[in-house]
This record gives structure tokens, C-alpha cells and sequence, in this order.
């Protein structure tokens, strides 16, 4: 199975390409985690509601085939870490791609949200988004280690 990581924002410095390539590298083929980066809009003109569209159409077109849709959401469901290596096994055994979503400093579209069948929060705290596919990459290994047993969790 892949992990589509459908995340706004490129051209991060050096320390998020590394802080996410560490986690992301240690994942295997069968639960491979695969980072799709979408432009952000120009932020000139200063209206939200159409960057935030904007993206999220970019963000729509980059889905894979029949992908089951997830949200990192700050109002999502907030997952222990068991919580989410039961919602990984379930994605793996469902054979359907999956697709994390993270938007932008102006968030996820609407338009995103309403294609979502899980909703993600990683906490009630408002993170900058290059670090949150960090925290995501680290967490996924995390829960892929807790299902297989690796003594990185614990
Ligand atoms: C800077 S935040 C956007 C803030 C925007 N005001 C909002 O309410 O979504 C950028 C993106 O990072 C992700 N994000 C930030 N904090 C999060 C959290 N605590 N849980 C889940 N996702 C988060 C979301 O995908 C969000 O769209």
C-alpha cells in the first residue's frame, strides 16, 4: 500500500526535507509513505478563500485512483497512538491508496474537507505545515512499529 502525503508548500529548507526524509526512509515498500507537494498560491492579493480553493483543487487533482481520503485537521479526531496503528491496519487491509491531506497557512478548502472520510488531529495546538508532515512521517513509523512489533515503540 502507499501513503499518498498530499501536503501545500515546496522548496522547504533543508531541515524539514531531512526531519521528514528520516522518518519516511525507514518505512517499508508494503507501507510506503510517498510525498506529493503542492505549489502554494502567491499570497499578494490577500483573499483566502480563493488560495485556499486554489490549493485545494491542486491538492484534488494530485489523489490517486480510489484513494481513501484523511484530513489533518486542527477540529479532527484526536488519535492516540494505538488509535492510529489499528486506523493503519485497517488502511492496509482495505487495498485502497490512502491520501493524508495538509493545507497551507490558510488551511484546507472546503472543497477538500468534503471528499474526506477520516479527519486526523494531531492536537488541539496549531503547528506550521512544513512541520506537520514531519510529525506525520514520525507518527505513521510509529504506528507501523507498534503493529510489527519493532522496539522503536515503546
Ligand atoms: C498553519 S495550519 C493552517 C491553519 C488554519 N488557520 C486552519 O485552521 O487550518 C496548516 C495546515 O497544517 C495542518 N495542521 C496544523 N496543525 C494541525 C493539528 N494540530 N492537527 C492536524 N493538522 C494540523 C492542517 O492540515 C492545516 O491546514
Amino acid at each position: 500500500m502507499q501513503i499518498h502525503l498530499i501536503a501545500v508548500g515546496n522548496k522547504m529548507p533543508d531541515w524539514v526535507q531531512q526531519g521528514y526524509n528520516e522518518y519516511a526512509k525507514r518505512l517499508p515498500r508494503e507501507c510506503e509513505l510517498v510525498l506529493r507537494e503542492i505549489a502554494p498560491d502567491k499570497r499578494k492579493s490577500g483573499d483566502i478563500a480563493r488560495i485556499a480553493r486554489d490549493e485545494g483543487e491542486r491538492m484534488l487533482a494530485a489523489l490517486p485512483p480510489r484513494a481513501h481520503v484523511v484530513t489533518l485537521d486542527i477540529p479532527g479526531k484526536p488519535w492516540a497512538t494505538s488509535d492510529l496503528a489499528q486506523a493503519l491496519q485497517r488502511w492496509l487491509g482495505n487495498g485502497q491508496p490512502v491520501a493524508l491531506m495538509v493545507g497551507g497557512p490558510e488551511g484546507l478548502s472546503e472543497q477538500v474537507k468534503s471528499v474526506a472520510k477520516e479527519s486526523w488531529s494531531l492536537s488541539p495546538l496549531t503547528f506550521p505545515h512544513p512541520l506537520v508532515r514531519i510529525v506525520v512521517a514520525e507518527q505513521i513509523y510509529r504506528a507501523w512499529s507498534l503493529l510489527n512489533h519493532h522496539p522503536y515503540h515503546r
